[in-house]
């Protein structure tokens, strides 16, 4: 069966949804290629069932920091009810809510694996055994996701271990959980599970949160702590074994994958829980995609410019994870905003606004990539680091404030503990970073990633006041530790 579509795009993640939402909007005819659950990762193994295990965790460690609330917390956290309760967020793993969005946006599906079959020709195979071939008239954009990484590391993959989407969407907490690597979903799953009563060990080989400023890394270290979990940093696994689930002590308390691993490290210390979860970064979706057909190469991220476009190739757009730009939903969305309206633009005949700042393009993603990492406590960061700029070779302040002499702050937890951080281009007299590292600091990030993107003088900053008494005080002190500029 052959079909022709002005667009195709495959993937229907939440980016793919994104570019296949704009195009129509544009007057193109679109349809998304998707081979499992329209919604993606995000929505049932990655954002949305992570963030709905941190949230109980969160509450009560938040109630515990209230005095009169406080007394109020005496029962334990009910993991069997949170489990039920992240189904429901998931949607119990069913996208029949996404086909009505699609349906509703005027949007097709082919559902089945897509692959690059020569220059606008995606070829499709479908869960019954067919095939179907579709012609695009326009464009094809890949948005294919990523995959877990899991390296090469001595018995470690005979050793059945969890990677993130076995981490989101386990039915049971296991009694002991290591876990290999100290970046985002490490971090945020051994606060996850730690909340649970489950014996967490973190090896993160150096330090936790390493793309962060340092302080963030060594807060949530201490808050990890605090919740009873252990970071084991400056040590690598070298290897790993399972033991079979007959040999356990107590075999009905074994572990769905087995039997107990034993992780041995470069340090000579051997570390040994039921599960292992594997969080060492990302893989790019673009094995058996056909990108040999168009003279690209398999297993590789793919470049792209600023308006999603592949060079080379004016018909193909590769937007989200796939690109390695951003790893995150929302920029990989504020792509799929600007390589739709491009698509459709250029269908049109029209030029696309490809000036840094113009509408068909993704300049955020060099400027002010927001992100929160929702340990305890939570990490709220845009822009650059005080690292990261010196190496731009920008001429910077950097000022910091302890969270917790705001009033807003000392009012939300008793002896609350954070670190704020602003760092401002003194050539340009603007915000270029900011990093808030505390309890409830999500919220904070937003204000930030205005100040950058919208290169708001610091002297302009001075008349943003912020209401009293809220955590945005912050920013009233981060403006006095800098001082106001001369009129
Ligand atoms: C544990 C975890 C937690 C995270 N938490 C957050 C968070 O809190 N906030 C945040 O911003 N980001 C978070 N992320 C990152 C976020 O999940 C990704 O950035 C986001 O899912 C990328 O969206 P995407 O559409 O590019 O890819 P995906 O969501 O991976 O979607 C790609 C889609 O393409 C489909 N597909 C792939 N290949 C083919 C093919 N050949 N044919 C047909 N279909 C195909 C897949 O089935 C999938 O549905 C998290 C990631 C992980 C692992
Ligand atoms: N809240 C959020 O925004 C959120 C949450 C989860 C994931 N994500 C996204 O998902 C992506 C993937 O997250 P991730 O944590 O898997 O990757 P990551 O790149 O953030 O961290 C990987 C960590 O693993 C370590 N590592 C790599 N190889 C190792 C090895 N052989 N042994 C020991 N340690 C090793 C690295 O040093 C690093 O600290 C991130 O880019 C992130 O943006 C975002």
């Amino acid at each position: 069966m052959q079909q022709e579509f002005d667009l195709i795009v495959i993937g229907g993640g939440p980016v793919g949804e994104n570019v296949a939402d704009r195009a129509v909007q544009g007057g193109l005819s679109t349809v998304i290629v998707e081979h499992e659950l329209v919604g993606g990762e995000c929505s049932y193994w990655a954002c949305m069932p992570s963030k709905a295990l941190l949230r109980a965790g969160a509450a009560i460690s938040a109630a515990r920091r209230v005095p009169g609330a406080a007394e109020a917390v005496t029962g334990q956290l009910d993991v069997q009810a949170l489990f039920a309760h992240r189904d429901d967020v998931v949607k119990h793993w069913n996208d029949s809510g996404q086909l009505e969005w699609l349906d509703g946006a005027g949007i097709q599906l082919v559902r089945g694996h897509g692959r690059l079959d020569g220059e606008r020709r995606v070829a499709v195979d479908t869960p019954d055994g067919g095939r179907v071939e579709l012609l695009a008239r326009v464009a094809v954009v890949v948005a294919t996701g990523s995959d877990p990484l899991i390296p090469r590391i001595e018995g470690l993959a005979e050793a059945r271990p969890w990677a993130s989407r076995e981490a989101t969407s386990a039915e049971q907490a296991p009694r002991r959980l290591a876990v290999i690597g100290g970046g985002v979903v490490g971090v945020e799953m051994a606060a996850a599970y730690a909340s649970f009563g489950t014996e967490v060990t973190v090896i993160a080989r150096s330090g936790l949160l390493r793309e962060f400023e340092p302080f963030a890394g060594e807060l949530v270290g201490d808050g990890l702590t605090e919740q009873g979990a252990r970071v084991v940093t400056g040590a690598s696994p070298v290897r790993v074994s399972r033991a079979d689930a007959s040999d356990a002590a107590d075999a009905s308390a074994a572990p769905s994958s087995g039997g107990e691993v034993r992780i041995e490290l470069s340090n000579g210390e051997t570390i040994v829980a039921d599960e292992v979860l594997v969080a060492t970064g990302r893989t790019p979706r673009t094995r058996g995609l056909g990108l040999e057909t168009v003279g690209l190469e398999p297993g590789d991220w793919l470049e792209v410019d600023d308006t999603l476009r592949v060079p080379g190739h004016d018909w193909l757009y590769a937007v989200g994870d796939v690109n390695h730009r951003a790893l995150l939903t929302h920029q990989g969305k504020y792509q799929a905003r600007a390589a739709g309206d491009a698509i459709a633009a250029r269908a049109r005949g029209d030029e696309a606004s490809d000036a840094p700042w113009g509408a068909h393009v993704a300049t955020a993603d060099h400027h002010a990539v927001p992100q929160v990492v929702f340990s305890d406590p939570e990490v709220a960061a845009v822009g650059l680091t005080a690292a990261g700029a010196e190496e731009a070779g920008l001429r910077t302040r950097v000022l910091d404030y302890e969270l917790g002499w705001v009033a807003g702050a000392s009012l939300l937890a008793d002896g609350y503990r954070g670190t704020a951080r602003m760092i401002v281009d003194e050539d340009r007299g603007v915000v270029v970073g900011a990093t808030f590292v505390g309890q409830d600091v999500a919220e904070l990030v937003q204000a930030a990633t205005i100040a950058i993107v919208g290169g708001v003088p610091i002297d302009r900053l001075w008349h943003a006041v912020p209401a009293y008494p809220t955590m945005s005080e912050v920013w009233l002190r981060l403006l006095e530790a800098y001082g106001r500029p001369a009129a």
